[in-house]
């Protein structure tokens, strides 16, 4: 249901669902009128009530009393259903449930029992349970429920990496294969805080029988930032990372710190759940949510599938409840001139808002900033993958070019540079190479020729006068470039149909030669400033050093200037799960799905490795950080403000991104054609580093994000790298990311490191990356200033191209560190080669 008419600029409407954790009544097509028109989108509806409850609790009860204790067989297996009597829970009946198939059911979210215990370390209790949710799950999918909310693993016997979790794990992977058709969220707090977790009256759990029960257990309350992540993580790669496995993310009430909500972030959390504690009173007394809250909700609201968000006991839908329907009738009304204290209180009642968090949410809906140009030309395109462009062997569309001539940024970026150039020759006095004083500029690789204007432009601007040719190969695009010559650009432009590789540079005819031999024909002159755009998302990727190697030697010795001067390749691992997951779906058609580099929007992704997060120090303390979300609440806007004033910016650690190699043109480098072949051999382009990245909180690595930072000309750079490109090129929108993912995901421990091995191979014909990945973990051996943290003790190392070579790590299992560190592997995926990519023929 939508509040505001949607404009191309605005994010979604926010999906809105109320729960109740009680809910005694039906829910009928009736129900669904009434919580739409209070504003609700959706209601939940438990599978199974009250009477099935007690049945299920009268069987164990029956059963337990019956029972013998649990006998060991020879080897002292105990407790299999060998040697345990089968329980079976009979099929539900008509008295068992609120729910039957209806016209509402596509609105409706169910809910499997909470009383259950998937996890109990007895294995008659998580047996009983395994049924009650199985018969639930059935008969959901035989009403047509197409999502259903599974409440978490259970805490009271132990954390959550105790072994019950594999049991629930075992039966969540049961139930997506009964149901074929719904959507399973597991319901899940944002950290896990142990030895804290109440029953409630009928909980399965506590019948565990004591011999099942470790009497050793610490059950003191201890918090785990990262533990009910790590349950995550077990129940769905258990699942195989089911594309109808979700997360229901129960937001608390105080936030932990960034790093776990980024991660959480990175998942495919499909509900946000919102309970009437989470919120807090503003001045007025109105329920609303943190600044840290509203910064969060409005992250997740620009993901491509923003989540639903449900609230949860905030009070009954209006007119729902039958004694609801009695206090919002109109009170009498006394026939005196004055009002009375009834006529009043009735008048209160009038303006009284029945759904107040419904309309908090609303509000915040209503403030969410519209989008960015990057949002807006992004639609559509986050996360998904797209195999990079090859422009040297496909020759593009019209529509690709269109995309590229969209950017704000870039084009207006290449005229700055091309203008400083032009500025700094003529200051700088240098020779040209044109006639009459022209300087000549080269556009190579011009495409629908959008450089070539703004280089023509910039000569306006500066004044300095400029012979133009221009170079491209596509013959399509080459019919547009002579169509703008004629149309555009006055016949100012010396047009090449050609490979820029076998081209001899500009020409022009000899004239007054004293050899009448040389009398007509052609006389090739050198080219000032050579003008190209043939960068991917990782820089080097679309062969743009090939290319340029091939055309470098026709620049003026001493004085030529390319534009673009150099660019260089960056990377940082990253939790990618719904990549990973992607791809995974891919394989069976593409065997060589997950060894492809994909260009890809990146949004729903968590940075393994960062530096400190931006309000406090790296080891921001889960209590410093609870403290900063309860300072922010005082500030937080009500429903009842006037203003829209947008919710707070999330602002996410800042990742470590390091270059991984570069490219200089003019590359001395280059070795002379040789006197049997037409090509240069291409050794020099090869490049390795070997990269270390250190990861302050455990997590999954699926797979490298890179980027590209370039130098055009002088101080004029242009940016892909998310720690730069604000500061060099903010708001370019030409370049998505490249991801190269890891067949198998690796985990990284708390205090581990990611170290990357990676190549630019080439074999003269092709040019392709291979990648590998290694995890450590970093352990103290001695004691050393109480301080230092193995992050600090860690500065990222590098070996670059040979230029700055710093081993980060020994060939052996282990090696010592400074600081009383010592480095341990404990994970290391396989070489992962893009050989099919990159062809120079
Ligand atoms: C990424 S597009 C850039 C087009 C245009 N300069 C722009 O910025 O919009 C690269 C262009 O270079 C051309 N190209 C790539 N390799 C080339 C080569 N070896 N010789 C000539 N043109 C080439 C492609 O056909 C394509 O038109």
């Amino acid at each position: 249901m939508e509040t505001v008419p949607e404009t191309e600029d605005m994010i979604h409407s926010f999906c809105i669902g109320q729960h109740e954790s009680n809910r005694q009544v039906p829910l009928s097509t009736r129900s669904i009128q009434f919580a739409h028109a209070s504003n609700y989108d959706m209601l939940t509806t438990p599978i199974t009530n009250s009477h099935f409850h007690s049945r299920v609790l009268s069987l164990l009860s029956s059963h337990l009393s019956s029972l013998e204790p649990p006998s060991y067989d020879s080897i002292g297996t105990r407790a299999t259903s060998l040697n345990t009597k089968a329980v079976t829970v009979p099929p539900l009946s008509p008295a068992d449930t609120p729910l039957t198939p209806n016209e509402a059911i596509s609105q409706v979210v169910g809910i499997t029992s909470s009383w259950i215990d998937l996890c109990s370390p007895d294995p008659l209790i998580a047996e009983i349970s395994r049924q009650v949710l199985m018969l639930e799950v059935a008969y959901a999918a035989f009403c047509g429920i197409s999502y259903l909310l599974v409440p978490g693993p259970k805490l009271q016997h132990g954390n959550l990496h105790c072994e019950g979790l594999i049991y629930y794990a075992r039966a969540i992977q049961e139930a997506l294969t009964i149901a074929p058709y719904i959507q399973f969220h597991i319901w899940l707090k944002m950290i896990e805080i142990s030895g804290l977790e109440t029953t409630e009256m009928g909980d399965l759990s506590p019948f565990a029988r004591t011999e099942f029960l470790d009497p050793s257990e610490d059950r003191s309350a201890k918090i785990d930032l990262f533990g009910a992540w790590d349950a995550w993580e077990i129940i769905r790669t258990t699942c195989k990372h089911h594309s109808r496995l979700l997360v229901a993310l129960a937001l608390p009430k105080l936030l932990p710190i960034l790093q776990v909500q980024t991660r959480w972030y990175s998942e495919p959390v499909h509900l946000l759940t919102i309970n009437a504690t989470t919120f807090i009173k503003n001045q007025k007394g109105y329920p609303v949510l943190s600044k840290a809250h509203q910064a969060l909700i409005a992250k997740f609201m620009r993901l491509r599938t923003p989540p639903w968000i449900l609230l949860c006991d905030v009070g009954p839908i209006p007119g729902l409840e039958a004694d609801d329907v009695s206090q919002t009738g109109e009170a009498p009304v006394d026939k005196t001139d004055y009002p009375t204290i009834a006529q009043t209180m009735a008048q209160a009642r009038k303006h009284h808002d029945p759904t107040p968090h419904l309309s908090y949410m609303r509000n915040l809906q209503q403030r969410q900033p519209p989008r960015t140009p990057i949002e807006r030309f992004g639609t559509g395109y986050q996360d998904y993958l797209q195999a990079p462009l090859q422009p040297l062997t496909v020759n593009l569309e019209s529509i690709t070019y269109e995309v590229f001539e969209k950017d704000p940024i870039k084009y207006a970026w290449y005229e700055r540079a091309v203008a400083k150039a032009l500025s700094d020759w003529m200051e700088q006095k240098k020779p040209t190479s044109g006639p009459d004083g022209k300087v000549v500029v080269a556009v190579v690789g011009a495409g629908r020729g959008p450089l070539v204007t703004r280089a023509l432009r910039a000569s306006a601007e500066t004044g300095v006068k400029i012979e133009m040719w221009v170079v491209e190969k596509n013959p399509n695009a080459f019919v547009l470039l002579q169509h703008h010559n004629e149309n555009i650009w006055g016949g100012a432009v010396n047009l090449v149909k050609s490979d820029m590789r076998s081209w001899k540079g500009p020409h022009r005819e000899i004239e007054n030669s004293a050899d009448p031999q040389n009398q007509g024909s052609v006389d090739h002159t050198p080219i000032d400033i050579l003008i190209s755009e043939l960068l991917g998302s990782f820089g080097d990727n679309e062969l743009s050093p090939e290319c340029l190697d091939g055309v470098t030697h026709l620049l003026s010795p001493g004085h030529g200037i390319s534009i673009p001067a150099s660019y260089s390749a960056h990377l940082t691992p990253i939790a990618a799960p719904k990549l990973y997951a992607d791809i995974c779906g891919q394989r069976i058609s593409n065997p060589a799905a997950p060894e492809t580099p994909y260009v890809v929007m990146l949004h729903a992704i968590d940075y393994l490795s960062t530096t400190s997060s931006p309000g406090g120090g790296q080891a921001a303390s889960h209590t410093t950080q609870l403290s900063s979300s309860v300072t922010s609440t005082h500030s937080a806007v009500g429903a009842r403000s006037s203003t829209l004033t947008p919710p707070p910016v999330f602002e996410a650690p800042t990742p470590i991104v390091l270059p991984a190699w570069s490219f200089s043109h003019h590359n001395p480098n280059i070795p002379p054609l040789s006197t049997t072949s037409s090509m240069i051999t291409n050794e020099h382009n090869v490049r390795q580093t070997r990269l270390a990245f250190p990861c302050q909180n455990r997590g999954v690595c699926h797979g490298l994000a890179g980027y590209f930072e370039t130098v055009l000309y002088s101080d004029i750079e242009l940016s892909t790298n998310p720690v730069t490109m604000d500061a060099k090129s903010p708001g370019m929108i030409s370049w998505f990311p490249i991801y190269f993912p890891l067949k198998t995901p690796l985990y990284v421990p708390d205090n581990g490191e990611v170290v990357v091995t990676m190549y630019r191979q080439t074999d003269n014909r092709k040019v392709w990356y291979e990648w590998m990945v290694e995890v450590f973990r970093l352990e103290r051996t001695s004691p050393t200033p109480a301080a230092t943290s193995p992050q600090r003790s860690t500065t990222p190392v590098m070996m670059s191209g040979g230029n700055r070579a710093v081993p980060v790590a020994s060939s052996g299992t282990t090696n010592k560190t400074q600081n009383g560190y010592q480095r341990i592997r404990v994970g290391m995926s396989e070489m992962h080669s893009s050989i099919k990519d990159g062809c120079l023929m």
